[in-house]
């Protein structure tokens, strides 16, 4: 039985959830169960604090868990990251009154109040220098310079809109790149289903990554359509009844697809179909 932990509030947790439905695990419907089972993919669901999660999978109480890698270097666990899921993007950074310190130096003798303490205190010692105070707080970080607790922030920045709105500018390189992570511990045997899981979610990212583009085009063209979407081993070609015109089925990366409609029709495909994949084996 792989025991799982799913982060139950915050960020993390809706994505988190969608993703092991997406591949075909059961998950919870009502936000009061704190634990789910699922018999028939051999595996338990344990639902806590993003927080926590690092902290239980690396005391081996579950097996596996999704956290941030923010929140697993904050953790201090031995437990280490398995699998990028590619959600919760952020980066780490320090921040302070705009304009008035522009570097990672000047944060020496200051006062740093932050979420991530081991992070921030890691990363200053790692560079020799010492903050006068690194104060603890829950959340809304952007506030404590204003109310006078300390002179800089360290924080997760998404969009930037919370600092903008804050007063407050970025400065120095990011601490991190952070995302939402697969963590277990490496130093144990590979528990059973791990493999299973991984491969699942790797199946769930990739399909997302992927478009199906089906067209047609002239068979006399199919050479030229075919050079703009080579798939990944080779696109299927399949006869219409019309036989001046072939039909072409291929994977195209998301993001590129409008650039590669545009390019096929330019060359004079029609019938170009865009679906999405919702799971794969590659
Ligand atoms: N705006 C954001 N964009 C992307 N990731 C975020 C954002 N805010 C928090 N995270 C990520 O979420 C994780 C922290 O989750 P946690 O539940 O502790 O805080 P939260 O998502 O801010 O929730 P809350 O503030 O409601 O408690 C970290 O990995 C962090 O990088
Ligand atoms: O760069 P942005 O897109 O503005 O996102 C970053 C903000 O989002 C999170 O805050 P959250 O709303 O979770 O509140 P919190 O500070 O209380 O955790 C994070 O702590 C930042 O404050
Ligand atoms: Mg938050």
């Amino acid at each position: 039985m792989l025991r799982i932990a799913v982060p139950n509030k915050g960020s993390l947790s809706e994505p988190a959830t969608d993703l092991l439905r997406e591949a075909g695990y059961r998950q919870r419907r009502d936000a009061r169960e704190l634990v789910l089972p699922d018999p028939d993919n051999d595996a338990e669901f344990f639902f806590l604090r993003p927080r926590d999660i690092a902290v239980y999978v690396g005391a081996g109480t579950v097996d596996v868990g999704i956290t941030g890698r923010d929140l697993l270097l904050d953790s201090s666990s031995p437990a280490t990251e398995h699998l990028p899921l590619g959600f919760a993007r952020s980066t780490f950074r320090f921040a302070t009154t705009a304009g008035t310190m522009t570097d990672l130096a000047q944060v020496d003798g200051q006062r740093v109040a932050t979420s991530y303490p081991v992070l921030v205190e890691t990363h200053l010692r790692e560079r020799g220098i010492t903050p006068s105070a690194v104060v603890r707080l829950d959340g809304a970080v952007e506030t404590a310079i204003r109310l006078g607790v300390a002179d800089v922030i360290a924080d997760v920045v998404e969009t930037g809109t919370t600092l903008r709105a804050a007063g407050l500018e970025i400065f120095g390189e990011p601490l991190l790149r952070s995302e939402a992570v697969l963590v277990r511990r490496s130093d144990v045997d590979v528990p059973a289903g791990l493999d299973v899981l991984t491969r699942r979610l790797q199946g769930v990212l990739t399909a997302r990554q992927y478009v199906l583009l089906d067209y047609d085009v002239p068979t006399s063209l199919v050479e030229q359509a075919v050079a703009i979407t080579p798939g990944l081993e080779s696109p299927t070609v399949s006869a219409l009844h019309n036989n001046e015109w072939a039909a072409v089925r291929a994977m195209v990366r998301r993001e590129e697809t409008n650039r590669v409609m545009d390019a096929l029709y330019d060359l004079g495909a029609r019938a170009i179909l865009v679906t999405s994949i919702h799971a794969c084996r590659l």
